[in-house]
């Protein structure tokens, strides 16, 4: 891509050089950076902003209003002062924004942010103190009613950060009017029912009862008195007649990436539905809210072009892994090196409970049977969208009861599942796209905690892992000279990789039992 055309379409977000190499041991991270010296200042110039330092100055007699003023000033420079601040702030909390007007970042959930009591009541309760950097900026935006595009690393609190505008909107429109019951007033679309499942019960959590949830993607199916619908969109589709949009306030598009997706020859595939979705939403009041960890520049695009009044909003590189994650490349030599290596991995390093992602179901039930076979305590199972939908919600929840030690999945559970437990990735399987690679290590090192990810590769992957090896070192961890110096793979070739994931051998379990009856065979020979 042209240097001038990454300008264009990536707000002046420069391509950073790489990373220092991180040092070995960080104690845990905190969500965003926000000091106490700077919430002090900040309070500060926002009062006196808004004018209220004289009024409480008058309260406390003449010589506490002339040391005020002499500190910060008039509310003009005050302003400027605040400006300049929450300006390093943003820098501080890699904020990078695009757009007209953008509001200023929030520091606090608080109801001088604008919060209704419940919700930072819930906050408390979950123990969330301050917003991360995402939060930080889609919040106010959002609450400002503008249609927005926000990108920001995996585990970095988007959820929350769609999630508690539309609930704070629809309590204060219900606390307004009689009318706004039990009216549709936001669709929030995942491209998994896992996702929509685990979206449904933030909504659920944050709402505290008062407004009506659906999950259309669950079994409940009863959606009539609907007031927010959380939804994979083949399921809005099927429905869409039946849904009174009229009055809809916000159409959430999570992964939005994902969801622009396009299936050549696939009349079914999300950006299709999306589409007809979109269509459908057609309300004057209607605002429509993009997320993902990872930002394609044709949604960027489409967005620019398509979508009035936007504010964008990107935190930290675009399209990088999780630096809380520690990342690492495995050379394997073959897919026999692979089961060594897997072996060797889960007796020693191993604390349950860890994700492991390979390329097909077929893979998925093979490396089940050879990690039972290893270790027979090993509470071991696998997760696909071939199993039914009671199995698949039963299995995530052994899994997040810490009944599953090591779940084996395919891609469906690459994206945005919150299991904040897993403490390890493995990459049995190399990902077919860098895209796919930081949402499966993203599966860990969640909310600041940190994480770790292993990445197998074999002779026949090496020619792939450039742009993994890259995404790595970028994050800060080191990778071999060599991967990062190869030829980078042709764009048919990646294409092609997409659409077919690389012939590989059988995961075949090694029969102890055979070798056993040989060696028999051999001594009987010998005698
Ligand atoms: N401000 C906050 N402070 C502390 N924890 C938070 C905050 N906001 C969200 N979290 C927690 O962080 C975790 C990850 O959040 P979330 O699932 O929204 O991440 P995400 O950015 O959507 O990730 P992904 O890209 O993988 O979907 C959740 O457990 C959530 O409760």
């Amino acid at each position: 891509m042209s240097s001038k055309l990454f300008r264009k379409l990536s707000f002046g977000i420069q391509k950073t050089k790489k990373s220092k190499l991180r040092p070995q041991e960080e104690t845990r991270l905190e969500i965003s950076r926000i000091s106490q010296e700077n919430l002090e200042k900040y309070d500060e110039f926002r009062e006196k902003t808004i004018g209220k330092i004289e009024k409480k100055s008058q309260k406390k007699g003449k010589n506490f209003e002339q040391k005020e003023n002499e500190d910060v000033g008039s509310p003009e420079e005050a302003r400027k002062n605040l400006e300049k601040l929450l300006g390093e702030i943003r820098r501080a909390n890699r904020i990078f924004t695009w757009g007209e007007n953008i509001p200023d970042i929030i520091l606090r959930f608080g109801a001088e942010e604008g919060f209704e009591k419940s919700i930072i009541e819930k906050l408390k309760e979950a123990n969330i103190e301050k917003p991360s950097p995402i939060q930080m900026q889609s919040i106010p935006l959002m609450m400002k009613r503008r249609n927005v595009l926000s990108s920001a690393p995996t585990g970095s609190g988007k959820t929350l950060a769609f999630a508690l505008p539309v609930i704070d909107e629809i309590l204060k429109l219900k606390n307004r009017s009689e009318s706004a019951k039990n009216k549709l007033l936001a669709i929030i679309l995942e491209p998994t029912r896992e996702l929509a499942n685990q979206t449904f019960s933030e909504f659920q959590k944050y709402s505290n009862g008062e407004i009506e949830c659906c999950n259309f993607s669950g079994e409940d199916e009863e959606f009539e008195k609907a007031e927010i619908l959380i939804s994979t969109p083949n399921r809005i589709v099927f429905h869409l007649e039946k849904l009174d949009l009229s009055h809809l306030r916000w159409l959430v598009v999570d992964e939005s990436d994902r969801l622009f997706e396009v299936v050549e020859g696939n009349e079914k595939c999300f950006r299709n539905q999306l589409a007809a979705i979109y269509k459908a939403c057609e309300a004057k009041c209607t605002r429509t809210a993009f997320f993902s960890a990872t930002f394609s520049q044709e949604v960027e695009k489409w967005c620019k072009e398509n979508i009035d009044n936007i504010g964008m909003v990107c935190v930290g590189e675009r399209n990088s892994s999780n630096t809380h994650v520690k990342q690492e490349l495995k050379y394997c030599g073959t897919e026999d090196g692979k089961k060594v290596a897997i072996k060797l991995l889960l007796k020693t390093q191993f604390k349950p409970p860890a994700l492991v992602f390979v390329q097909s179901k077929d893979r998925a039930a093979q490396l089940v049977k050879l990690l039972s076979a290893i270790d027979g305590s090993l509470k071991v199972d696998s997760i696909n969208s071939d199993k039914s939908d009671k199995e698949r919600d039963e299995t995530m929840q052994r899994f997040r009861n810490g009944e599953i030690w090591v779940l084996v999945c395919t891609e469906l559970l690459g994206r945005g599942l919150d299991l904040s437990d897993v403490g390890l990735v493995i990459n049995y399987d190399l990902p077919t796209s860098i895209v796919s690679y930081i949402h499966r290590v993203g599966r860990t090192g969640r909310a600041g905690n940190r994480g770790n990810a292993v990445t197998y590769f074999t002779d026949s992957d090496i020619q792939y892992v450039k742009s993994i090896a890259m995404v790595i070192r970028q994050s800060g961890f080191e990778v071999p000279q060599y991967l990062l110096e190869m030829k980078k793979v042709s764009r048919d070739k990646r294409k092609d990789l997409l659409k077919r994931a690389p012939k590989r051998h059988k995961i075949a379990v090694v029969k102890k039992v055979a070798k056993k009856k040989k060696m028999k065979k051999t001594v009987r020979t010998n005698e």
